[in-house]
């Protein structure tokens, strides 16, 4: 029978048919690997990406990948320290973060955004468990300033990770689970900092040895000169991207050095993917079609 010969149902049903065998390949590469997820606040604003979201790291679970979920809140803590009365601002791309705002973000990240996704994917199963630096030393974070014109500026308790246990998530890895990670992490001291969720992903991709960094934000992927869409980069060097990191703006500065991170040390792909189309990951992971920016090594 040829294709004209179908029935339209025929048709319909071969074309699905044709979708899950094309992922073929791909389920072969990634079954088993470790996969960093890092899902940004500006990402978050909608429900019902929230839960379409949710449902692709339970679709990667299933498929035999291993997703480490790294969220972020930006918005989030900004409305909730708006509520509070508290100024805040960000220099270099990163919040400022006093003594007082630091309780906000902790309160945000951990008891907020954390607990939702946490709940969001185990709609579909005993999956998630949500974890901070803090729980079992997962993260030591070292304080870092902000660079302001080749100048180090003092922004308060904001941290850089400077040691991951690791054994804390593959633990959880191995049991099956989905660690949902939220990114406050003490010093050696045991003062709590504020890490950019962004550099977080970065670090523990790199220390976990994953096979990939997916960055979910709110555009298309890299613009080499933002804002204008024909701009958008589908596939960067390392080294390409050391270049060009100088003359991006706020957002993407730490996405960009996330993803350096991650390739320099050793992970095989980094990604930046559009947050706003539902299911970017499962597209992302399983096609071909290769959306958003993504950064390789050298
Ligand atoms: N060169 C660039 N390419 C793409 N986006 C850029 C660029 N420079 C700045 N941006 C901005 O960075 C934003 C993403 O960063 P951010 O707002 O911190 O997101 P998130 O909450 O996902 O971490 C984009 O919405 C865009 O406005
Ligand atoms: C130091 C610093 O700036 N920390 C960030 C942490 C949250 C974050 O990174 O959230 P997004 O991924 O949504 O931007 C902040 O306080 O906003």
């Amino acid at each position: 029978m040829t294709l004209d010969q179908m029935e339209p149902n025929v048709l319909t049903a071969l074309s699905k048919a044709q979708t899950l065998i094309e992922a073929l390949p791909w389920f072969k590469t990634f079954h088993g690997k470790l996969v960093v997820v890092k899902y940004g606040g500006h990402a978050m604003v909608d429900p019902k990406l929230r839960a379409a979201f949710a449902a692709d790291m339970v679709f990667l679970r299933y498929a035999g990948l291993k997703p480490v979920v790294v969220h972020g809140g930006g918005p989030q803590i900004s409305a909730m320290l708006d509520r509070l009365g508290i100024e805040s601002e960000f220099k270099g791309g990163l919040r400022v973060t006093t003594p007082e705002a630091i309780d906000v973000v902790r309160m945000v990240l951990v008891g907020q955004v954390g607990r939702e996704l946490v709940g969001l994917i185990n709609e579909h199963g005993p999956f998630a468990v949500g974890m901070s630096g803090e729980d079992a030393q997962l993260l030591t974070a070292e304080r870092r300033q902000a660079v302001i014109d080749g100048t180090p500026v003092d922004i308060g308790q904001v941290g850089d990770v400077a040691a991951v246990n690791t054994a804390a998530i593959t633990d959880l890895l191995e049991a099956g689970r989905i660690p949902v990670i939220s990114t406050v992490a003490p010093d050696v001291d045991g003062v709590l900092h504020n890490l950019n969720a962004d550099t977080a992903a970065g670090a523990l991709a790199t220390a976990l040895g994953a096979q990939k960094l997916v960055v979910l934000t709110d555009v298309d992927g890299l613009y080499a000169d933002f804002p204008d869409p024909g701009t958008r980069i589908s596939q960067i060097t390392s080294a390409e991207l050391t270049g060009l990191l100088p003359s991006l703006s706020a957002g993407m500065v730490p996405k960009m050095e996330a993803c350096l991170r991650a390739v320099d040390g050793g992970v095989p792909q980094a990604h930046v993917i559009d947050g706003r189309v539902p299911h970017s990951v499962l597209l992302e992971v399983f096609t071909s079609e290769g959306v958003g920016t993504m950064v390789v090594p050298q």
